[in-house]
């Protein structure tokens, strides 16, 4: 959309300004700021967090975002769940391979992107900044004049149906399917629906909270400078605000639970921003997708978008990975992923198309999860048709996209997600069952 303006480049350092002249010519916080503005802070990462990890922002607004009144607890967002103890009651864990047909809330009514939050699964729990949860969300409006902001953790936004736009006190974001969003701790925004949407369209998709670190571009190691997703495909809003004087109700999840507090102006009032903690998206269709181009199926790990790292060298709180439209070429290769059992947990969503690993059955707007050490892999169809197709180059996921968080967490299941929703596949343990014994002695 040509009306929405971007810096690009991850992790920069961006300087940005909807009037000129009103970010200080030095230092951060002049005596005075520029057409009487407030300066103010707000950090990602500890004062004292190494420089190369360290991320804050200073903002230059018509107010500080402390002229608000008072918190008062905030009721309707039933279906976030955020103690994820195996034993908590709306928890029911297993380590049952889960398989959902397209996700919908549609007895929620009509909701906007907060008050349609739907927890599937989790573990950990912001307080000690320990884990991660997994949401959908399904909105069939606007937040017209409501803003939200999470001080539990980051949120990826993986939209699967519906367009958004996400204004954020850095400016908009133009987030459609096949796109993500990052908006990270603490950063106001608000989700307004770029398209029609109602109970039997939802805007619709996924979303990964992480309560510690943030996302970084992976390592490329041995891939070299290049490759996967390029730090200049990232991008970042440009400053917008509004000077408006009318009532405005901001959400606040804290600590698991929700809060609320109404202001007499606009949260978007910044007229001006610097600094490296910014909200972004990327086009998921600007990945650089690499393979084998000798034989065998390499780890998913060469679709790593983003990764949330743990304290454990290469270890994910999660790894958002795609499974993009692309080339098989290997040769004498079994093509489609392997069987395996996997000491991280895999949360899949599908955004579009079919998935190279089922022939059917994980539709778009569909889930699956195979927790850690839950054996998974083709399904029967998959594996027949796989073990025999002739081996020449053949492009997979054309008009496809699937995705991945994947966690070194063992991920609890809600009882929404299992008992609730009616969208858990019964069957699905089906799909493996059908593997026939070709062992011949
Ligand atoms: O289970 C899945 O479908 C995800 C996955 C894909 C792949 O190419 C290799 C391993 C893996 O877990
Ligand atoms: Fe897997």
């Amino acid at each position: 959309m040509s009306d929405f303006k971007y810096n690009n480049g991850f992790g920069n350092h961006f300087e940005s300004e909807a009037i000129p002249q009103t970010l200080p010519s030095r230092g951060n916080a002049p005596q005075k700021v520029a057409r009487g503005l407030y300066a103010e802070q707000i950090s990602g990462t500890a004062f004292t967090a190494p420089r190369s990890k360290n991320q804050r922002s200073w903002l230059y607004r018509i107010r500080p975002s402390v002229n608000h009144q008072p918190f008062k607890p905030y009721e309707s967002a039933k279906r976030v769940i955020s103690s994820f103890h195996p034993f908590s009651p709306n928890i029911v864990p297993t380590p049952q391979q889960l398989r959902w047909d397209p996700l919908n809330v549609s007895d929620a009514g009509d909701v906007d992107f907060v008050d349609g939050l739907t927890t599937l699964a989790g573990a950990g729990d912001s307080q000690t900044k320990n884990g991660l949860a997994i949401h959908i969300y399904c909105a069939t409006k606007s937040m017209e004049k409501r803003a939200f902001y999470n001080s539990d953790g980051d949120m990826l936004i993986v939209p699967q149906q519906v367009a958004l736009i996400i204004k954020t006190e850095f400016g908009r974001l133009h987030v459609p399917p096949l796109h993500i969003a990052v908006v990270q701790r603490g950063l106001k925004f608000k989700v307004d629906l770029a398209e029609p949407a109602d109970a039997t369209r939802p805007a619709r998709g996924f979303i990964c909270e992480t309560f510690k670190g943030h996302f970084e571009l992976p390592d490329l190691g041995p891939i070299g400078a290049n490759g996967l997703a390029n730090p200049k495909d990232f991008e970042y809003p440009v400053a917008a605000f509004e000077d408006t004087n009318e009532d405005w109700t901001v959400i606040n999840k804290f600590m698991g639970s929700f809060y609320t507090f109404q202001q007499d102006h606009s949260p978007f009032d910044v007229v001006a921003f610097s600094g490296n903690y910014v909200p972004y998206r990327y086009d998921l269709l600007k990945f650089n997708t690499i393979g084998s181009i000798s034989y065998d199926h390499p780890d998913p790990s060469i679709f790593t978008v983003l990764t949330c790292p743990t304290d454990s060298p290469g270890t994910a709180v999660c790894d958002f990975v795609i499974f993009p439209p692309r080339w098989l070429v290997a040769e004498d290769t079994f093509r489609p992923p392997y069987f395996h059992r996997n000491c991280m947990s895999e949360f899949m969503g599908n955004i579009c198309g079919v998935y190279d690993a089922k022939a059917e059955g994980f539709l778009p707007g569909g889930a699956s999860l195979h927790n850690m050490n839950s054996a998974h892999g083709p399904d029967a169809e998959t594996f027949e048709k796989a073990s025999n197709a002739q081996l020449k180059p053949a492009k997979v996921g054309e008009g496809s996209m699937s995705f991945m968080f994947e966690s070194a967490y063992q991920l609890a299941t809600t009882k929404w997600a299992i008992e609730e929703s009616g969208k858990l596949q019964q069957d699905y343990w089906k799909a493996w069952s059908g593997l026939k014994k070709h062992f011949s002695g």
